[in-house]
């Protein structure tokens, strides 16, 4: 059993909730614990799972946010950078699942964080896992 924390941003508070919904029954389907740690937006997320992480209570990480295109270049900013920290915390051999999805639009975006479509929050999870599982099998 290990202890996952899903921080997520709640930008848009009812896709995040399908995507945590997806991502918890993912999780609880094979006997992990969960907790859920809310920020603001996509942007505050790696600085959260940062945080958490030196706190050494957690064994892995689930990310869930959603980032709609709008007008300006906000939108390369906060996809692009949240993915880019994301990645530079994963590869410092933390166990992460990036749930942000990054869309043109809410259409695209609710069939993705739906769990019984495309279910994004239930795939972060177990990618979540399964980096985990890659810890367990080289020694981390
Ligand atoms: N536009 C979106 C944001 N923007 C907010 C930033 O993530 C951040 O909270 C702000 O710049 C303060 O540091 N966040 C999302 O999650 N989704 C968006 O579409
Ligand atoms: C992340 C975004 O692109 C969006 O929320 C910001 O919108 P805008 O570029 O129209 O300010």
């Amino acid at each position: 059993m290990a202890d996952i924390l899903i921080v997520e941003a709640r930008f848009y508070a009812h896709l995040n909730d399908m995507l945590v919904a997806g991502a918890r029954a993912a999780l609880e389907a094979e006997g992990h614990k969960v907790e859920v740690l809310t920020v603001p937006g996509a942007l505050e997320i790696p600085g959260a799972i940062a945080l958490a992480a030196e706190a050494d209570r957690y064994d892995g990480f689930v990310a869930i946010g959603v980032v709609i295109r709008g007008e300006t270049y906000h939108f390369e900013i906060v996809a692009g950078e949240s993915a880019r920290a994301i990645m530079a915390l994963t590869m410092d051999g933390i166990a992460i699942g990036n749930g942000i999805l990054t869309v043109e639009n809410e259409a695209q975006a609710l069939v993705r964080a739906d769990p019984a479509q495309k279910d994004k929050g239930g795939e972060a999870a177990k990618a979540a896992l399964a980096l985990l599982a890659l810890q367990d099998r080289f020694g981390r």
